[in-house]
Parts: C-alpha cells; sequence; structure tokens
C-alpha cells in the first residue's frame, strides 16, 4: 500500500526563483488496486513519479509504503526500503547487450541473489508475462510491447508491493498497449500489487484504472474511483472518462443516460416512458465502453413532448427506476418553464 500525504515539490532556479510544481498532493492506493493519474502535459505527472520512485527528494510531505515512509530515510535503509516499489518507465531501458534473461535477473544478482534462486525466480516472471519463449533474445529482437513486459518482469524480481507504470504503454501500438494493460490487472490480482500508472491515455484508464486522480498545476483536482464515476455522469471526470459527442438536435429536450450493463435496466424502459408521458424518443447516440472489465453504456437520447411537457425531476426519478442515469445536454431552458 502507498499513501501520500501532502507531498510538495519545488525546484529552486540558479537566480533563486523558485517553482512549485508539486503543491500538496494527497494520494492513497491500496494493495490489489491501480490508480491512474491522468492531466495535462506539464501538470506534474512525471515529477510524482521521480518523487515517488525517489530519484527525486520531496520537499515537503511523506511517501509510506505499507507503513515505511521512505522519504526520510537514506543510505543502506533506503536501498531496503525501496525495494517495494518496482518501477516501469516509457521505455523499459533494457540492457542491449544482455538477454531478456539477464535483464530480468539483474536485480537480483545485484543482490547477490544464489543462481539457483534466480533461475527459478527468472523462470516464474518470463512465464507471468507470457514470454518464457524469448528468455534468450536480446531487447533489438523483440517488438516494443515485448521490452516492455520484459520491463515489467525485471520491475517485480524483487516482489515488491508497489508497482509506479510511468507512461509504461505510451509509444506502444494498440495491441501491446492492450496486452500491457492486462498484464497489470493480472498482476494487481496475482500480487495484490498497489499500482500507480502514471499516463495520458484515457483509454488505458478505461481499461485498467479502479481509481483516477486528475492533476493540474501541481495538484489533485479530481478523484474519482472508476465504478463510482458512472453514478455521476455530470462529473468532469466521468465525462473524460466517457465521452459522448453531443448530437445537434431539433428535440426539445437532448438526454444523456447512462447505465451499468451488471445493474438491470428494464429492457422495455424506451416504450415505458413514451407511453408514460406521451414522448416520442430518438436514439441519437450510443456506446458500449469496457471501463476495467465492467461494461458501461451511454445512449443520448431526443425528447419530443407530444401533450404537456413533464417536469424534468418525474423525467430523471423515472429514468433512475428503469435503470439509467440522465443527464441533460440541451434543451433545459425549455423544461424549466415545465418545472
Ligand atoms: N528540474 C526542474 N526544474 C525546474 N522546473 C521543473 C523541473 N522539472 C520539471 N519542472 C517543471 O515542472 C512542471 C511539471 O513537469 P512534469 O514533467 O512533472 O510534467 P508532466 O505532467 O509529467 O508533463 P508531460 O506529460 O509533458 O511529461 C513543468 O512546468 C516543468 O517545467
Amino acid at each position: 500500500m502507498i499513501e501520500i500525504e501532502a507531498l510538495s515539490k519545488h525546484y529552486r532556479a540558479p537566480d533563486g526563483r523558485v517553482t512549485d510544481v508539486l503543491k500538496s498532493i494527497n494520494l492513497e492506493v491500496q494493495p490489489g488496486n491501480i490508480t491512474a493519474v491522468v492531466g495535462p502535459s506539464g501538470a506534474g505527472k512525471s515529477t510524482l513519479a521521480k518523487c515517488i520512485s525517489l530519484l527525486e527528494q520531496p520537499s515537503a510531505g511523506s511517501i509510506r509504503v505499507n507503513g515505511h515512509d521512505l522519504s526520510r530515510l537514506s543510505g543502506e535503509v533506503l536501498r531496503r526500503e525501496r525495494r517495494a516499489i518496482g518501477t516501469v518507465f516509457q521505455s523499459s531501458a533494457l540492457l542491449q547487450r544482455k538477454s531478456a534473461w539477464e535483464n530480468i535477473a539483474l536485480p537480483l544478482r545485484y543482490l547477490g541473489v544464489v543462481e539457483r534462486d534466480i533461475s527459478a525466480r527468472v523462470g516464474e516472471l518470463l512465464e507471468h508475462v507470457g514470454l518464457s519463449h524469448k528468455a534468450s533474445a536480446f531487447p533489438a529482437q523483440l517488438s516494443g510491447g515485448q521490452r516492455q513486459r520484459i520491463g515489467i518482469a525485471r520491475a517485480l524480481a524483487l516482489r515488491p508491493s508497489v508497482l509506479l507504470a510511468d507512461e509504461a504503454t505510451s509509444g506502444l501500438d494498440p495491441e501491446a498497449t492492450v496486452t500491457i494493460l492486462d498484464l497489470l490487472r493480472k498482476l494487481r490480482d496475482e500480487y495484490r500489487l498497489a499500482i500507480v500508472l502514471i499516463t495520458h491515455e484515457m483509454d488505458a484508464v478505461r481499461r485498467a484504472a479502479d481509481a483516477v486522480a486528475e492533476i493540474r498545476d501541481g495538484q489533485i483536482v479530481h478523484y474519482g474511483v472508476v465504478k463510482q464515476l458512472l453514478a455521476q455522469p455530470d462529473s468532469r471526470l466521468a465525462q473524460q472518462l466517457l465521452p459522448l459527442a453531443p448530437q445537434p438536435a431539433s428535440s426539445e429536450l437532448v438526454l444523456q443516460l447512462s447505465y451499468r450493463t451488471d445493474v438491470p435496466v428494464a429492457s422495455d424502459w424506451l416504450t415505458r416512458l413514451s407511453q408514460q408521458f406521451a414522448l416520442r424518443i430518438d436514439l441519437l447516440g450510443a456506446h458500449i465502453e469496457q471501463v476495467n472489465g465492467l461494461q458501461l453504456g451511454r445512449l443520448q437520447v431526443g425528447i419530443h413532448f407530444q401533450r404537456e411537457r413533464v417536469p424534468l425531476s418525474q423525467l430523471l426519478m423515472q429514468l433512475e427506476q428503469l435503470g439509467l442515469i440522465g443527464r441533460v445536454t440541451a434543451g433545459a431552458p425549455l423544461l424549466k418553464e415545465a418545472v
């Protein structure tokens, strides 16, 4: 488990000017959980990654891994405790003259682990990342995705409890990206790893994250548990996770409806709603997203009132009873008259 508390980082330029890059970041990632950190370029994601991996010393605050505050340690104790954090970066930085097998063995060799145990552990890790057949290949003979999987195996060699993946899928093709993200999910579950996934790709968040923190200008401005975000379709993070382009509509009211496919939605909701309120409902757009193994649906519907206008609150309440969460995308002023 990793607990980041009131973490701040500033840099001091030679002329004495101070740049605050991280401002009092609080973030907790439990074992068996993937938390994505997203945000625009320059927001502070890499600096956060460097602080977590202790490449940079925080200016203030603490980073506790399994209860130990790593930011206060130094020397041999720090080297020992930091083994609890495995790191994978964008280019996995494998040694080119060493085979995949040797690259994974490196951290174990540095520690002086006996050869027999190294063999057993490397074999197990290669199997876990699905590359046993590439043990003797050199990095140049591997694809980008395969190199990244070897990088992940190496990061896990010392059995960390936290894995930091900093842009680990950037630059990979979609297929390799999916393989890496699915591997992270598998490792999360098998080793109960607490994974911090730093990424600028919302697709990666959708596929793998349990929670997401949005960082802007050095601060966490939004945080949400992915499965709960769907119940808040208005939230900024939900909109980013499940975008549905607004449709031009001649309808009196345009609603965006969300639902989880594992929660029953009345199959005849459309007929029931139309009949109950004398509506004509046009389907303007629909899509289903996979979010961390869960299917989430989004619909956009245009509504025409065929008799009197129905109060919006009544309409939304009825939708909720049918298993759908609604929010108005267009036409609200019209409705206000009727509310
Ligand atoms: N060593 C440094 N000295 C001074 N300022 C720095 C230093 N490192 C980073 N910064 C500044 O801190 C801010 C955050 O940078 P950081 O690299 O953490 O952003 P990021 O969110 O990772 O961006 P990107 O997605 O483009 O990699 C930027 O404004 C950057 O210029």
